[in-house]
């Protein structure tokens, strides 16, 4: 992505940036973390107008360069956004999915089997069609289980001008077992297995759009516009990764949301693909 976005850079300048973005990250509202990327992001415009005619060279950054008469500072910014959005957001959680499935091999069974079906469906040419991501139920609960327990959303901030009670997504009055990835629990027809949303049918409850008690997305007048683009794309991803490859956890791993969410390990795996013998799911384009 650092590639992608700041164009031919060397392997050291993105093994440079990724550090600096990941610091940026930790101390997201940390003013040093900040001016640090953004200096180095300065000094790597600085260097593509050097290198003259091709301005900007590749990368969103050459076009930003080449097409745009923005300041300094605002593709800068520009750039940091990006690659926040590119990393943080929907790639994290499909990164968690990855890792709560790896720990729970009975759901990551499940998940196989329903993407193991669609792959069949494909209209022959090795293609979802919308279809199929509607036919995608327990997917749909793997992904708002993620964004449930991993959710990435921890340090936004909000002045709250009257008293509020603030309960969500790791509240054990709320979810039975809060801490355990259950996706079973949004197939549970109730899910009213507490007093304080004992009003709510489990549709309500699930709800990412309006619920109280599920707001992986945030609500109101900020509600992210991404929201149902993410959902997608992790949908997608899944069933490309999981029809695709096996994998094994090389390292033990755990979560820890401090000071964002993480595997503190990094979760290494080794991908294995899949020899697909079974007639019924033909092999993809
Ligand atoms: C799993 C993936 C994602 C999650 C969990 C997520 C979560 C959020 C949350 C919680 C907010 C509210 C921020 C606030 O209250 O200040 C937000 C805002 C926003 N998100 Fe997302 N997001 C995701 C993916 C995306 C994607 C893919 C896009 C763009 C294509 C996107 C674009 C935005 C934008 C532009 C805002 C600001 C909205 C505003 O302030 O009016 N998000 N997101």
């Amino acid at each position: 992505m650092v590639n992608q976005l700041l164009g031919a850079s060397t392997e050291t300048e993105i093994k440079e940036i990724a550090h600096l973005f990941s610091d940026f990250v930790d101390g997201c509202l940390s003013l040093p973390a900040w001016e640090r990327i953004i200096r180095k992001i300065n000094k790597t415009i600085e260097k593509r107008r050097r290198e003259g005619s091709s301005e900007g060279g590749n990368g969103v950054l050459g076009r930003l360069l080449k097409e745009e008469n923005l300041p300094d500072n605002e593709v800068a910014d520009f750039i940091i956004n990006l690659l926040f959005a590119g990393s943080e957001t929907t790639a994290k959680t499909m990164f968690f999915a990855v890792y709560f499935l790896t720990q729970c091999p009975v759901a990551m069974q499940q998940l196989q089997d329903e993407q193991d079906s669609l792959r069949g469906d494909c209209n022959g040419v090795g293609m979802l069609a919308w279809q199929d991501y509607i036919a995608m139920s327990f997917t749909m609960c793997v992904i708002d289980e993620a964004l449930r327990l991993g959710g990435i959303a921890i340090w936004l901030m909000r002045e709250a001008k009257e008293e509020v009670v603030y309960q969500v997504h790791l509240d054990e009055n709320l979810y039975k077992e809060a801490t355990t990835f259950n996706p079973w629990r949004w197939m549970d027809p109730e899910n009213q297995h507490t007093v304080l949303n004992m009003f709510l049918t489990n549709k309500e409850k699930r709800n990412w759009r309006s619920s109280p008690f599920y707001c992986p997305f945030e609500g109101g007048a900020r509600f992210c516009p991404g929201a149902e683009l993410s959902r997608l794309q992790i949908a997608l991803s899944l069933h490309y990764f999981v029809t695709t490859y096996t994998w094994s956890q090389l390292k033990e791993d755990r979560m820890s949301f401090f000071p964002s969410a993480r595997l503190v390990n990094g979760f290494q795996i080794r991908l294995t693909k899949r020899h697909v013998t079974d007639n019924t799911l033909p092999s993809q384009n």
